[in-house]
């Protein structure tokens, strides 16, 4: 390890693929070195629930309601400056948006490194293997191709959620990893439980090597600001009426497109649509649950955090692809009870009527 630079890990994957569960195993195992990791925290929505789940010593900076790719791209570098400046960490964990493209990111730390000494040593794509399949087998869609991007990118890939599917669809799913990545480490896991070695390993320099490799010999559009990326800054859709309040992420990314052949870059972050509710009472939890049970399946992401009628106690629920878990937190601070379901054209009418049933 260079002494001189400070580490960098990112952790990318689509939405709800177990990225925070990976980085709070993280987290405890180097505070547990005597390590002080920093953390930043990219949400498309305007709440960052995981930072509840985080201990309350490790310093969190957190870019909301814009994807680190591209939107708030500029931010990422200042906070990653600013985060170097102020708190000299011993390594730099990122947790990308689950709709950011790797390359993207890969980019904009890229960009930062250039301000301050940082290192990126390893890419780490979470894949829902389940969810994985399921899309391989429609075989189209922006989804589909993201998380094939995310898995091209990455120096390390896990296969997460592996208690969800078969031993023959592991195998199945590690062979098309394999085949879309030769150079990456690829594990199967459950929730995200990697070996102390391998977290060891994720620091140590030599893991980029075949990750920087790919990205020029395969990500050959151009770039340093110079990729015609024209966002018209969203188009906020933001409908305050009562109580929900909508983005749709409707920017126009000019990407040339021609130069980007044969892996044409994807932001899937256009076609994601974010509703955020904020609950005005405690919700009953049965309600919730059939609610959630009955979600379209293009929403492919919910996360909240509400006041169970009855008990009074402060619940956060987690869903994502068609599992929910719901768990009793106790708040750092003070926060709301609200919940943020992220998808593709979802009728956001009817989940509202639908929220307001559960109060
Ligand atoms: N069954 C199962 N559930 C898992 C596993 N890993 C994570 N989960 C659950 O999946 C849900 C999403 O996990 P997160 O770690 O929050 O996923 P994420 O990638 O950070 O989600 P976003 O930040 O919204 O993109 C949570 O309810 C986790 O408890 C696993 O291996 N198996």
């Amino acid at each position: 390890m260079n002494k001189q630079t400070t580490p960098l890990v990112i952790l990318s994957g689509f939405l709800g693929s177990g990225k925070t569960t990976l980085l709070m195993r993280m987290l405890d195992d180097y505070t547990n070195k005597g390590l002080r990791p920093a953390v930043i925290m990219n949400e498309v929505g305007d709440i960052n629930f995981d930072g509840q789940l985080l201990d309350g010593a490790i310093s969190i900076r957190e870019l909301l309601s814009g994807c680190i790719c591209c939107t708030i791209r500029g931010d990422l570098g200042m906070e990653i400056r600013n985060l170097m400046i102020e708190q000299s960490p011993d390594l730099i964990l990122i947790e990308a948006t689950g709709v950011a493209n790797p390359v993207e990111i890969f980019e904009a730390v890229t960009e930062a490194a250039m301000l301050v000494p940082i290192e990126i040593h390893s890419m780490i794509s979470v894949v829902d293997v389940a969810h994985f399949l399921d899309w391989h087998r429609k075989g189209t869609g922006k989804t589909y191709r993201l998380m094939e991007e995310q898995i091209r990118c990455a120096s390390m890939i896990l296969l997460n959620k592996a208690d969800r599917i078969s031993d023959k669809e592991l195998s199945e799913a590690n062979s098309l990893a394999a085949a879309l990545n030769p150079n990456a480490l690829i594990y199967s896991t459950v929730y995200c439980e990697i070996s102390n070695e391998l977290l060891k390993l994720v620091l140590q320099e030599s893991m980029d090597v075949s990750f920087e490799k790919k990205h020029h010999d395969e990500h050959t559009h151009h770039h340093a600001h110079g990729h015609g990326c024209t966002h018209d800054e969203h188009e906020h859709e933001c409908s305050h009426d009562g109580h929900g309040h909508d983005h749709n992420h409707d920017h126009n990314c000019n990407h040339d497109h021609a130069h980007d052949e044969p892996h044409k870059h994807y932001h899937s972050y256009d076609h994601v649509m974010v509703h955020t509710h904020y609950f005005n009472q405690p919700i009953d939890r049965a309600r919730l649950e059939q609610m959630i049970d009955e979600l379209p399946e293009n929403v492919y992401r919910a996360k909240g955090i509400f006041t169970e009628a009855g008990t009074g106690g402060r619940m956060m629920f987690q869903y994502a692809f068609r599992e929910l878990d719901i768990l009793r937190i106790t708040p750092q601070g003070e926060v709301l009870d609200v919940a943020v379901f992220i998808g593709e054209q979802f009728p956001k009418q009817e989940l509202e009527k639908k929220l307001q049933l559960c109060q």
